[in-house]
């Protein structure tokens, strides 16, 4: 029989189909590379491609690392995610707010890792962010206590139905612990798996207000 090992071992990695990029003609700041290989990914069916990896790190210093959807990159290159100021990962951004996203697209191949420090965006955008969330998503954050150990199912069922009437009833209702929060990145890598297992890496590092670019070793 199969051990566990060699079933993990007969799953195929890296098996996506890289597209060919000229290293040398990639734009100069890493978010306008993000954003063509981000539409690359959606015109090649990558599955939630803007799903994230977000790593912190706790008042222990230990990390922590969980899912979140990319809101947005602005114009400066900042990635944007949005969650409740009682979660875990807020408490822990506001200890500490250096943190990482990393995304990783099968189909094509295709990792990015973003590492930067971490800030609560102002009341108005957190809100317009909450704003434009679907109605069940608004109630659940209003119910809060994200990441709380649950002792009662039946009695937050009741609660959200509660803000579910809430939300129906007044379209501008915004949860006070909802936040938008901002990565400004001091580096981001692009990988791109190779067939022949030489991975290509091309690391951006903030230099001042312009980006050196980097090849690194696979
Ligand atoms: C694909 C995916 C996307 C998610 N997006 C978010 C998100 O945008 N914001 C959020 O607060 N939680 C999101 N979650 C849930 C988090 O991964 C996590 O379970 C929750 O936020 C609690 O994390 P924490 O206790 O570390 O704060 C997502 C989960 C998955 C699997």
């Amino acid at each position: 029989m199969q051990t566990f090992r060699e079933e993990l071992r007969a799953v195929p990695s890296v098996a996506g189909q890289a597209p060919d990029v000229d290293w040398e003609s990639v734009p100069q700041t890493p978010h306008e590379l993000f954003m063509e290989w981000f539409r690359h990914a959606l015109t090649q069916g990558v599955p939630e491609a803007h799903a994230t990896t977000l790593s912190t790190v706790d008042e222990r210093g230990a990390p922590d690392a969980r899912m979140v959807i990319l809101k947005d990159v602005s114009a400066v290159g900042n990635f944007k995610f949005a969650t409740s100021d009682e979660s875990a990962k807020a408490q822990q951004l506001l200890g500490n707010p250096n943190c990482a996203l990393t995304l990783f697209w099968s189909p094509v191949a295709r990792s990015i890792r973003v590492r930067g420090v971490a800030h609560r965006a102002s009341a108005a955008e957190s809100a317009a962010d909450f704003r434009a969330r679907h109605p069940l998503a608004r109630a659940i954050a209003l119910t809060g206590q994200q990441s709380s150990i649950l002792t009662d199912g039946a009695d937050r069922i009741a609660a959200i139905t509660r803000a579910e009437a809430a939300v129906q009833n007044d379209d501008t209702l915004v949860s006070p612990l909802w936040s938008v929060w901002t990565v400004v990145p001091s580096s981001v890598e692009f990988w791109q798996g190779d067939p022949g297992r030489d991975h290509h890496r091309l690391r951006y590092v903030r230099d001042g207000a312009a980006w050196e670019r980097q090849r690194l070793a696979c």
